[in-house]
């Protein structure tokens, strides 16, 4: 499916079309990938930032050097020496983190989100999600880049998901084994508690002043960027409120944005967004948007699942999209997972089959799940060995 921000009715129409049926080649549910995020710092990258996993993608070429003799390893990345290879020229003394010391990521860093996509890929999934969660526009001026540049950065979460979808395509179809469908590429768009980086996307709370259309006008010109950078779906992730929900479906229509969406919530009780407002009043907005072809929660925890599912079922004919967390709770103000709430003795992949049969169309992970997490969920949901 070829990005589509740009295509008249008809064919914007055939895009919606196509997610159906990509679902139907998948089987009728499509496995997504796990948490971006978490991986990435399995990887060693340094995310405690107020960009959080956005940080990955800021490197600047420009002040660097080769110098792989002068510093063995990224402390960072802790990525060996044969592939780090720069390094800033004035601070090669005093180098101890390339994110937080120098404000950018070394090569090794800046390859992460490829390394990260393809392992997904691997792993079974079907849909990856690009690490544009917490990019904004706002959070790159606040960096000190020009709007060029944060424009571009945002591109290239785009592009480094387009280019690990297509290399590890091209490494499938040389497989005799057919195993893995062409995934598809989602451009993230995090709420605007994700940029405020207050643990108000688990919230929902943006005080006072915050209206309707500050949110589209926060929302606007990211998602103009991200469309037409030829994502195959625009992934709205861990909506807290009915406010933003309410922003997202106009701001759609406002900008015309063809490329198909998905809306998912983040809840914290299993019954109701995180603000304390009913699913059910989104969903009836969300059900009159043709730009929207998959509602969901992500990052939620996993026992909530199957009920919201149910619920969902009974007030929406869109795809239905679960792509919970591991259970652990983020503490927004110390920057940390909490450990989980017991969850019952079910593990991950197994509470899946049950989303499946209870009519989720795409499953996956999110927060602290991993590769190995996606590779069970595969299995499981497509009865698939080989992975
Ligand atoms: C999904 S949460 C763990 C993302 C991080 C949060 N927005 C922060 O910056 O603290
Ligand atoms: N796609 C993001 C969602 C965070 S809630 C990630 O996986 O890091
Ligand atoms: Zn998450």
């Amino acid at each position: 499916m070829p990005g589509v921000s740009a295509l008249a009715p008809a064919a914007a129409a055939a895009a919606m079309g196509a997610v159906e049926e990509f679902l139907k080649k998948t089987g009728g549910c499509a496995v997504i990938d796990g948490g971006f995020a978490t991986q990435l710092e399995a990887l060693g990258a340094d995310i405690n930032d107020p960009l959080w996993s956005a940080a990955c993608l800021i490197s600047k070429p420009h002040l660097v050097k080769e110098v792989t003799a002068h510093r063995p390893a990224c402390p960072t990345s802790n990525v060996p020496a044969c592939v780090l290879t720069l390094v800033v020229r004035s601070q090669l003394a005093s180098i101890t983190s390339c994110h937080q010391a120098l404000g950018f990521a070394c090569t090794a860093c800046f390859d992460a989100p490829v390394q990260v996509h393809m392992q997904y890929l691997e792993a079974g999934a079907d849909v990856i999600i690009s690490s544009s969660y917490q990019a904004t526009i706002p959070g790159f001026l606040a960096r000190g880049m020009s709007l060029e540049e944060a424009e571009g950065l945002l591109r290239t979460s785009v592009k480094l998901a387009l280019e690990a979808r297509d290399e590890f395509w091209k490494s499938a179809l040389r497989q005799s084994k057919p195993v893995y469908n062409r995934a598809l590429v989602a451009a993230s768009i995090g709420s605007y508690g994700a940029y405020l980086a207050d643990g108000s996307e688990y919230s929902g709370s943006y005080g006072a002043d915050i209206t309707t259309e500050k949110l589209k006008d926060f929302h606007r010109r990211r998602l103009q960027i991200l469309a037409s950078a030829g994502p195959d779906l625009i992934a709205f992730e861990a909506i807290p409120n009915k406010m933003e929900t309410q922003a997202l479906v106009e701001l759609l229509e406002e900008e015309n944005i063809h490329v198909p969406s998905w809306i998912c919530f983040s809840s914290v009780d299993g019954k109701h967004l995180c603000s304390g407002e009913t699913f059910a009043d989104c969903l009836q907005m969300i059900n009159s948007s043709e730009k929207v072809a998959v509602v969901g929660v992500n990052c939620t925890p996993p026992q909530f699942i199957e009920g919201i599912i149910i619920e969902f079922k009974k007030q929406t004919k869109k795809a239905v999209a679960v792509y919970p967390n591991s259970g652990e709770v983020w503490d927004g103000i110390a920057k940390r997972w909490l450990p989980a709430e017991c969850f019952g003795h079910m593990s991950f992949d197994a509470l899946a089959k049950r989303w499946q049969e209870a009519g989720a169309s795409l499953i996956g992970g999110c927060c602290r799940t991993t590769p190995s997490t996606i590779r069970a969920v595969s299995k499981i949901v497509k009865g698939k060995a080989g992975l």
